[in-house]
């Protein structure tokens, strides 16, 4: 019988600076598996079982799943392009905390399509994979946006190209910095937390944006990490959001002094981030957000880096 599972990450959405168009994944020091995986077997009939830390936070019926959506869209995909597909038996690993801000629901996508894409033998390539990626992410959160998506499936941090082939471009990765990650333990939901943004920005925002994610590229190119440091800052969302998260301000204020380099949402929150020059200090850092941004005992704090794999197949 065949048989295989796809591990997917966990992952920071936009990064601070790259609101919708930059996101980075995420894997902790320790080893922890952060991220969702999907196993698939041959089957008489569709099934999905789920198990894991957070499955009881799921939606109670299989349909409602994403992991379900998922599979009925690829099946639809492989019919207008003319290939077969058969039943199978789906196990999903909810490790990720639903509404975290640590890309869950594309967790649960990315393991989900990675699978059904190995199973079936590489029907669709990475590019068309991606976009089907994103098409389910939209579902969830009212509006498709890679920046979780990408980076869990290709690993890395990712840059949104806005055109089709290539949907994304990587970036260079410094591997001196450490991410202090910190989930708070609530749920914010992702379509609520963009319901809150002004539809508009104003021109000077605009510009901030746009110089920033530029210097941040360049930067990243020419190996200058601290000028890239210098321009993680968030002009569009974190102003409206972080009224929504308990000692938020506090948390940037401790990071700072500490000396880490930036400091930030992940995602739509709760979970936040500060980017560390060592790992002593991210420690740090994490020592404090577990003693007091975590609100309840689904909270956890990691020390991580950023991975330059994603998405792991394994028998
Ligand atoms: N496998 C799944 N994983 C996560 N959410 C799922 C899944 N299946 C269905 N859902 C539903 O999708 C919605 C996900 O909401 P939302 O996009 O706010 O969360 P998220 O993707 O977990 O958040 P984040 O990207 O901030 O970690 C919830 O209503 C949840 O019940
Ligand atoms: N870019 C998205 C990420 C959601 O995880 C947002 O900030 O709404």
């Amino acid at each position: 019988m065949k048989a295989l599972k796809a591990f997917a990450p966990a992952s920071i959405g936009n990064v601070s600076l790259g609101f919708d168009v930059l996101g980075a994944a995420l894997a902790p020091v320790d080893g922890t598996k952060l991220g969702d995986e999907v196993e698939i077997t041959s089957a008489e009939s569709f099934s999905l079982e789920t198990v894991g830390r957070f499955a009881h936070k799921l939606p109670g019926d299989t349909d409602s799943n994403i992991v379900t959506k998922c599979y009925h869209y690829f099946c639809e995909q492989m019919e207008k392009a003319g290939k077969p597909t058969s039943p199978v038996a789906l196990t999903l690993h909810k490790n990720l905390p639903i509404g975290s801000g640590l890309g869950s629901s594309a967790s649960s996508i990315v393991a989900a399509f990675a699978a059904l894409n190995a199973y079936f033998d590489t029907p669709f390539d990475q590019d068309t994979l991606l976009i089907m990626m994103g098409e389910l992410e939209g579902q969830i959160s009212g509006s498709v946006h890679y920046d979780n998506v990408a980076p869990c499936y290709l690993g890395g941090m990712t840059l949104m190209t806005g055109s089709e082939a290539p949907v994304t471009l990587s970036l260079p990765l410094n591997d001196d910095w450490y991410y202090a990650i910190c989930y708070s333990g609530i749920s914010v939901s992702t379509a609520a937390a963009r319901d809150i943004l002004p539809k508009q920005v104003d021109m000077a925002t605009a510009l901030t944006f746009g110089r920033q994610l530029g210097v941040f590229v360049h930067a990243l190119h020419a190996g200058n990490f601290d000028l890239a440091a210098s321009v993680m800052k968030d002009v569009i969302a974190e102003p409206y959001r972080k009224s929504l998260l308990p000692g938020f301000d506090e948390a940037r204020a401790f990071s700072e002094e500490t000396g880490a380099l930036a400091f930030g949402i992940s995602g739509s929150g709760p979970t936040v981030f500060a980017v560390c020059s060592s790992k002593a200090q991210a420690e740090k850092v994490a020592a404090y957000l577990t003693e007091n941004y975590i609100q309840n005992e689904d909270g956890f704090s990691h020390v991580c880096q950023i991975p330059s794999q994603g998405t792991l197949i394994s028998e």
